[in-house]
């Protein structure tokens, strides 16, 4: 029997479009044992067939591996809402693979997990981080060769993150982005992102304030986000370092450097209509871990 920890995942970091993502300490738990028959538990009901996510990654890296697939109980223990803009496929996909190498006692290569889970994900914003921990760049060449690259954080911010009770399905939420964007917009966004990262970096909040500000993405997705504008000027009224959607939503995620003001914040939001719960995160710096 092997168990998997996996992190949450915060995608993109609102400049970093599809290449920027950071783990977060909330956590999925994926315990795998062989058996004689498929069995899941620990998942909701529509999600307990075989096209289970966890169970696809597991036999795909079983076929990758060049392994004979074999029949195994999977039990999930998640801490990480489902749709929600914090990762929770990519824990899936992370946590499928990392299962099937531990289960064959096979030598964890992370760069091979990486490219392995990226193209099971699609992109890599949201794996990168849940296997190496930490703010991750990441970039696909056109032969699907993943890079990355790590940058720090620093120890000052808290990422409260602004979860509400409706889900928004990442699927759904490519469809509203264009499929070109002016030269100009490019650039602009490139540069923020440069200054973004060195913002988290220094814990620079001037920097962090005048440059969190994306064009890519954003503009188009917090009209699928009911009552975004006021949470975000709840927060920015009572503590914010900078402010970004999750992922592809619908988590809001407010940095913030005086942590003391969770409360006030959750008591704020307490007065909207989609029931804002609000947790505080640090970074996971771990990553993927087999425990
Ligand atoms: N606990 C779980 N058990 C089984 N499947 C899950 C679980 N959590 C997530 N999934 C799978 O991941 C899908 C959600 O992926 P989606 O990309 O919409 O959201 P997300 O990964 O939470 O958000 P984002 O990618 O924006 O961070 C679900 O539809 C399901 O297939
Ligand atoms: N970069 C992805 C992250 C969500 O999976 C997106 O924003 O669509």
């Amino acid at each position: 029997m092997v168990k998997v920890k996996v992190p949450a995942t915060s995608a993109n970091v609102g400049v970093g479009f599809d290449c920027l993502g950071i783990a977060l300490n909330l956590y999925t738990y994926f315990t795998f044992k062989r058996s004689d028959s498929f069995q899941i538990t620990g998942c909701e009901e529509r999600f307990a067939t075989e096209d289970n996510l966890v169970y696809t990654s597991f036999q795909k890296a079983l076929a990758y591996l060049g392994k004979d697939a074999f029949q195994v109980h999977i039990h999930i223990d998640s801490h990480v809402p489902v749709s929600r803009g914090l990762g929770s496929s990519a824990t899936c996909v992370v946590g499928g693979v990392v299962g099937a190498y531990a289960l064959t006692n096979t030598p964890i290569d992370k760069q091979e997990v990486l490219r392995l889970c990226t193209e099971i994900e699609h992109h890599p914003d949201n794996v990168a981080p849940a296997i190496y921990g930490g703010l991750i760049a990441s970039y696909v060449d056109d032969n699907q060769q993943v890079y990355h690259a790590s940058y720090s954080v620093h120890n000052q911010f808290t990422f409260l993150a602004c979860i509400p009770n409706f889900e928004t399905k990442t699927s759904d939420a490519r469809k509203v982005l264009p499929t070109q964007v002016p030269f100009t917009t490019a650039v602009s966004n490139a540069s923020k992102l440069s200054l973004v990262l060195k913002g988290f970096e220094l814990g620079d909040v001037d920097l962090l304030q005048a440059t969190m500000k994306d064009e890519l993405h954003e503009p188009y997705r917090k009209q699928l986000i009911f009552e975004y504008e006021q949470v975000k000027k709840m927060c920015q009224e009572i503590e914010s370092a900078c402010f970004y959607i999750s992922g592809s939503g619908s988590t809001l995620m407010n940095v913030m450097c005086d942590a003391s003001k969770v409360d006030e914040i959750q008591k704020q939001l307490n007065t909207l209509q989609y029931k804002w719960q609000c947790i505080p995160l640090v970074v996971d710096e771990q990553g993927v871990q087999i425990c």
